[in-house]
């Protein structure tokens, strides 16, 4: 199969010595929206400039559509990329800002007027096309610097936090034309962002990203819901991490000991007993039940060992959402919510006890290292 992008055991070494990026490997097929997701300095921003040509690649190899791209400069590889702060030019019309990749290349005047048009009709620029782009807002920007990518007609469009600079609002708006637009072309995109919203909700696959290193390549959902690595658990969603060694195994799933007691998850490793585990909990799975009458004898037949106590700490209704602080017995917090009517303020006093618990199949162990 050839694929669109692949990066085979990729490495950067930048020259005082920092090793930026190491053995990255990922394959991308086309038309694929793929999240780089990491925090500050994890290398999302050295691949994408590999990817581009903007950077040399120190080992492995990268190829686009089967061809090997490490010694081909950035303007004969079938990349465009698009910077957080667009890199407009200020003096020339949107017209010709984005016509411009298309003039570098020595395209006929005709030809090159008929893409031009077309995509600024697909991004909704016409009415704007002979004005400057500093008179313009920030959504208005962006959309240039998308059309100005994208009317070379790139195998792979690579967008470096290209949301960054706007606000909340627009952020959203303009995530969801992205999502439609990259569907409607069918353009390969890498996005980096450290924007772990963001990166879920556009891509149909994230890479996690931690000190240069691939953690976990993943469709949003499962990302979200069964992490591979303690730093996925921690960086993306909301979990709770118990760690542990493994006990044994019952009906699948495995059965841990950890300092909260014996408690249960699904297995992401073959496992063997005595093995260190983290058991990661989201906080979408974990129920709350006032422990005075909780009846822990009803709720172990229905969730099993995971039963641990807790105590309400702070309990706010915003419209028909219950938000709710807990401590457990170690002094950590986690933050709950639930409707109104399943969490009700009368039932959760501040300061009272309650037991937590989840069904093992949304709890996920892998290995603590
Ligand atoms: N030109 C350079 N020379 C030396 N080291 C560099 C250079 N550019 C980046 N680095 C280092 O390489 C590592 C990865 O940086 P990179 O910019 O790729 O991370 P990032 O994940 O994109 O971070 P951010 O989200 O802050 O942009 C960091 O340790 C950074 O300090």
């Amino acid at each position: 199969m050839i694929y669109d992008l692949e990066l085979m055991k990729v490495g950067k070494v930048y020259d005082n010595g920092t090793t930026a990026v190491a053995e990255f490997d990922l394959a991308v097929t086309k038309g694929e929206f793929i999240a780089f997701l990491g925090p500050s300095g994890c290398g999302k921003t050295t691949t994408l400039r590999m990817i581009a040509g903007f950077e040399s690649i120190s080992s492995g190899d990268m190829m686009i559509k089967g061809v090997r791209m490490n010694d081909v400069p950035a303007q004969r590889r079938p990349t465009s990329t698009i910077f957080q702060n667009y890199a407009l030019f200020p003096h020339m019309t949107v017209r010709r800002n984005v016509g411009y990749g298309l003039a570098v290349k020595g395209l006929p005047k005709a030809e090159m007027d008929a893409k031009v048009d077309r995509i600024l009709a697909a991004l909704g620029l016409e009415d704007i096309a002979d004005r400057k782009p500093e008179r313009l807002s920030g959504g208005q920007r962006q959309r240039i610097a998308l059309a100005r990518g994208l009317v070379v007609e790139p195998d792979i469009l690579l967008l470096d936090e290209p949301l960054g600079a706007l606000d909340a609002n627009l952020r959203k708006a303009i995530q969801n034309e992205l999502k439609l637009l990259q569907k409607n072309l069918g353009v390969t995109f890498i996005f980096v962002t450290h924007a772990q919203s963001e990166a879920l909700a556009l891509s149909d696959r994230v890479v996690v990203m931690n000190q240069g290193r691939v953690e976990q390549i993943s469709p949003p959902h499962q990302l979200y819901t069964r992490p591979d690595t303690p730093f996925v658990a921690q960086f993306v969603g909301r979990n709770t991490i118990f760690s542990g060694v493994v006990k044994g195994s019952e009906g699948g799933m495995a059965v841990a000991e950890t300092a909260s007691g014996t408690l249960t998850g699904k297995p992401s490793f073959a496992l063997a007993s005595g093995v260190p585990i983290n058991l990661v909990v989201p906080a979408e799975a974990i129920e709350v039940f006032p422990a005075a009458d909780a009846r822990r004898d009803r709720l172990a037949s229905e969730f099993g060992d995971n039963l641990i106590d807790a105590r309400i700490d702070r309990f706010d209704v915003v419209g028909h959402i219950s938000h709710l602080n807990v401590t457990l017995s170690d002094n950590r917090s986690i933050m709950l919510e639930g409707h109104v009517e399943k969490y009700r303020p009368d039932t959760f006093a501040i300061g009272s006890q309650v037991i937590l618990s989840w069904s093992p199949e949304q709890a996920t162990v892998i290995p603590a290292h």
